[in-house]
């Protein structure tokens, strides 16, 4: 059964003169891993605050895990999980003991060692948070997110400043906890960030969203026209098409082998930087 965990209808906010948030619809489902892309200022975070219950909204209508987050009772929180940037002000406290305070703000918290062993802590639990590096800090601001075991679960640019190798392995923990029915929604300016977590992206742009759909087809990419490429004996030859199947068919009728052929779409960032208008500027 599909489970709705976010529904957005007309969602507006302006801060005085500023529109941040222009008629936002959004729909995310249960066990979802879904990511807000757009660049700065585009209205992604005043969009989250909105949908966390930590700012109020002009109009629209928002539902998060069958609240409105603006009137929803404590319980409602505890089922919300948030992964801000650097929570851990208390640099003189370990690890483990910064896990374990949190854990106590809750009614259902996870298991604070199973916690450190899904973030990569383990080792670091009798360490002070000042003597971290900036990707353990990352992880630990995940572990306090995740400790009170959301049903939804909101990140902002959780990747920065891990290594790749930490990336793929966060990316790892994040599935797994989609796959246990946690719902995350991620917000970042990064696409190749959003790209590898989530599965269905939405970008927004002056606090409109432009485009939605999996990182394969946003923005019509797997439609879109291709370039085929070859070398011939008079050099290189580039067309464009809509049908490259048959345009590489054709040269093969043609030509028979031919060297150095390529078909390609756009890449998303190529579709990105479009929908988000970034080459009109
Ligand atoms: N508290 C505020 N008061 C006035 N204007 C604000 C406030 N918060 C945000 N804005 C404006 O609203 C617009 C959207 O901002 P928002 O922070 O939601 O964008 P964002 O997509 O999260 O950007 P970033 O990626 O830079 O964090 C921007 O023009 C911003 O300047």
């Amino acid at each position: 059964m599909i489970v709705t965990a976010v529904r957005v209808r007309g969602l507006r906010k302006r801060y005085g003169g500023v529109v941040a948030v222009d008629g936002i619809d959004l729909d995310i489902q249960q066990g979802e891993v879904f990511g807000l892309l757009g660049p700065n200022g585009a209205g992604k975070t005043t969009t989250v605050e909105i949908l966390e219950g930590y700012r109020a909204r002009d109009s629209g209508e928002v539902d998060v895990l069958g609240m409105d987050p603006g009137k929803a009772p404590n319980s409602w929180r505890d089922r919300i999980g948030v992964v801000w940037q650097s929570t851990a002000d208390t640099p003189e406290l370990t690890v483990a003991e910064i896990i374990g305070n949190f854990a106590r703000y809750y009614r259902h918290p996870r298991d604070p060692g199973r916690v450190m062993e899904q973030v990569e802590l383990t080792e670091q639990a009798g360490k002070r948070v000042h003597a971290l590096s900036g990707g353990q800090r990352r992880r630990l601001d995940v572990a306090l997110g995740i400790i009170g075991d959301p049903d939804l679960l909101f990140l902002d640019e959780p990747t920065t400043g891990l290594d790749p190798e930490a990336r793929r392995r966060f990316a790892d923990l994040i599935r797994g906890l989609a796959a246990e029915g946690t719902t995350i929604l991620l917000t970042s300016h990064y696409l190749d960030e959003v790209e590898t977590l989530a599965g269905r992206i939405a970008v927004i742009a002056r606090g409109k969203i432009v485009a939605e759909g999996s990182p394969k087809t946003l923005g019509g990419r797997a439609t879109a026209v291709s370039t085929v490429q070859w070398v011939g004996e008079d050099g290189l030859h580039t067309i464009e098409t809509d049908t490259p199947a048959k345009a590489v068919a054709d040269l093969y009728a043609e030509s028979g082998e031919v060297a150095g052929l390529t078909v390609t779409r756009p890449t998303l960032e190529d579709v990105y930087l479009k929908l988000i208008g970034a080459d009109d500027e």
